[in-house]
């Protein structure tokens, strides 16, 4: 099993991902986690002294050890991994993806709480402006996310749901 999980923030990738992760007995892995332990500081910190170039670069080259270092993994990308670098390329030649398709209404509601420690975000002054952010951002996203062979929708985004929608396109592909 190897499994991408890609989508907006907030769409639920880290969550999904570790309960998948279980259920296939695989190693979870979190790009995020990963970006943060190779460098030694956060995601927010890597943003504000070198700038979304630095993280990207980053971010795809963390990807890509991560996909030699684990035969077997379910991997939560970052919301914006599959966008740059070829990555999404790489993404849909080394295992499945599955994006899980969000609105952007249900996205503004999870991510209110925390939009401080989502960079792309932050920038946003109040509610009516993150969402202008999130429907630009996932406008601009919707064609990378949409090549992914598996796709999935609240309310079907739940653990029992995904597993069938895996198992079966594992058994007719
Ligand atoms: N199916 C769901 N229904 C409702 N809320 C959910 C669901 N999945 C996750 N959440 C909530 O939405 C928020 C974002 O979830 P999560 O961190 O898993 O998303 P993510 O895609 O990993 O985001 P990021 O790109 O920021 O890492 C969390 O507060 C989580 O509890
Ligand atoms: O949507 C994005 O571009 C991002 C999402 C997060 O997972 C992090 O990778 C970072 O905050 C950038
Ligand atoms: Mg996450």
């Amino acid at each position: 099993m190897r499994l991408y999980l890609i989508g907006m923030p907030g769409a639920g990738k880290t969550t999904l991902g570790r309960a998948l992760a279980v259920a296939y007995e695989v190693p979870f892995v979190d790009l995020d986690e990963e970006i943060v332990r190779h460098e030694g500081r956060t995601v927010v910190d890597i943003f504000q002294n070198e700038g979304e170039a630095y993280f990207r670069e980053r971010e795809a080259a963390v990807l890509r050890l991560v996909l030699k270092r684990y035969p077997r993994l379910v991997l939560a990308t970052g919301g914006g991994t599959p966008c740059f670098h070829n990555s999404l390329d790489l993404l849909l030649e080394t295992g499945l993806t599955l994006y899980l398709a969000v609105s952007t209404t249900e996205l503004l509601r999870r991510v209110m709480r925390a939009a401080a420690t989502r960079p792309l975000l932050a920038p946003a002054r109040d509610e009516a402006a993150l969402l202008l952010r999130l429907d630009e951002t996932l406008r601009a996203r919707q064609e990378f996310y949409e090549r992914a062979p598996l796709r999935c929708s609240p309310p079907a985004c739940t653990l029992p749901a995904v597993r069938e929608l895996i198992d079966r396109f594992r058994t007719t592909a």
